[in-house]
């Protein structure tokens, strides 16, 4: 793994980088950063080179141009939405302490969350993104799904049916799942080492995000790439059970465990009481590495709608993209309205004398009576 910096040897890969720099102010997604000649993932350059936005969109269509086709491929079907936070629903900002998602977007977000069962599924620790989104109709998941706040897991009995875990909150009220939380003392121990041995370089900040650590670099200044590097691996070294990931200028260090934001998908579709039903219909829009898990999760499903926010090609199993913020506000305002509309047709079908014939999963019909 390296820290993404300006690349130093071949003309090509020096005009992709630069272009696609200047066009996103450094989020270069690792599938893009100027590789090490260490790094394992070195073969995939010349794939990134060759693609260009337009061609990458016509494989990874916008949600906004389909999303007739989408909605029409949904209809008869229950719908659950899954929203990343940093770059989806707040922009990229130096300061991660200053990520503020828009009011405008607080609201398309809360009038989805009243159609669709509706999570927020962040790298963040729960508690932070809790605090930028303020809604409480909506589920967390905070640390990459390592702490999510949801229904407690139901156990299928002999009798067939499902029943709250035992031991658990019967009332069906929220619980938080934590598979990481035996990890919890050495992460506060590998945040204290890593503030004090990156305190010397400018720019590093590090960011306690409960069930995994953040170290920002991306006010740091490219010459101390190397230096800081180092000195993180320096520390995780020290503690086999954890690993480092990297996202948007950020490293990342993670406990060591079978657990990502796709088993959190499934998590919260089995809590929120979706499993194995075939007519679910999962929609996730994120813009990061890590969203990828659940992208993938969604397609093994075969059925839901993975959606990246990115206005670069880039390696993605997702199906659908957005090019930013913006485009997901409208896209969630959108998908509100058109529910809304779907439920105010039927309402006033009612209103006019039509008879409701309600055909479970299939839908409804209505009849002159
Ligand atoms: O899963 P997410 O909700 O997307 O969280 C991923 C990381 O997002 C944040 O960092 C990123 O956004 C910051 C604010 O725009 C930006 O300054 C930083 O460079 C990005 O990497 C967050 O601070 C991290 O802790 C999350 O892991």
């Amino acid at each position: 793994m390296g820290l993404q910096r300006s690349p130093s040897s071949k003309q090509k890969v020096r005009s992709f980088l630069k272009a696609a720099k200047d066009e996103n102010k450094s989020d270069l997604s690792t599938d893009m950063r100027t590789p090490h000649l260490s790094d394992p993932c070195i073969n995939i350059e010349p794939i990134s080179l060759d693609l260009s936005y337009n061609s990458w969109v016509v494989d990874h269509p916008s949600a906004l141009g389909s999303f007739d086709r989408m909605m029409k491929a949904a209809k008869g079907k229950r719908m659950v939405v899954f929203l990343d936070y940093d770059g989806t629903l707040s922009p990229i900002v130096d300061n991660p302490d200053r990520a503020f998602m828009s009011d405008e977007m607080r609201a398309a977000v809360l009038e989805v969350a009243k159609y669709f069962p509706t999570a927020i599924i962040s790298g963040r620790s729960r508690a932070k993104v809790k605090e930028f989104v303020k809604l409480s109709n909506v589920y967390y998941a905070g640390s990459h799904g390592m702490d999510i706040m949801a229904p407690p897991r139901r156990v299928k009995s002999t009798d067939g049916k499902h029943h709250t875990a035992a031991g658990l909150d019967r009332k069906e009220s929220e619980v938080p799942f934590q598979p990481a939380k035996k990890f919890l003392p050495a992460i506060q121990e590998i945040l204290t080492k890593l503030e004090e041995k990156t305190k010397a370089i400018q720019g590093v900040r590090i960011e306690d995000n409960s069930f995994c650590v953040s170290v920002h670099f991306r006010q740091v200044r490219e010459e101390d790439y190397d230096l800081l590097e180092e000195r993180v691996k320096s520390v995780v070294e020290s503690y086999p059970e954890f690993h480092l990931t990297e996202g948007k200028m950020v490293l990342e260090v993670r406990p060591s465990i079978t657990w990502n934001k796709g088993h959190a998908l499934e998590y919260l579709l089995e809590t929120l009481g979706f499993s194995n039903s075939s007519d679910v219909l999962p929609v996730y829009i994120g813009d990061d590495r890590t969203d990828e898990d659940a992208f993938k999760v969604i397609r093994s499903r075969g059925q839901g709608y993975p959606i990246i926010v990115s206005s670069n090609p880039k390696d993605t199993s997702a199906l659908f993209s957005l090019q930013d913020p913006s485009e997901v506000l409208t896209f969630l305002s959108r998908l509100a309205r058109w529910k809304n509309l779907g439920l105010g047709s039927r309402r006033k079908k009612r209103k006019l004398g039509f008879l409701c014939i309600n055909y479970g999963k299939e839908g409804s019909i209505y009849v002159d009576k």
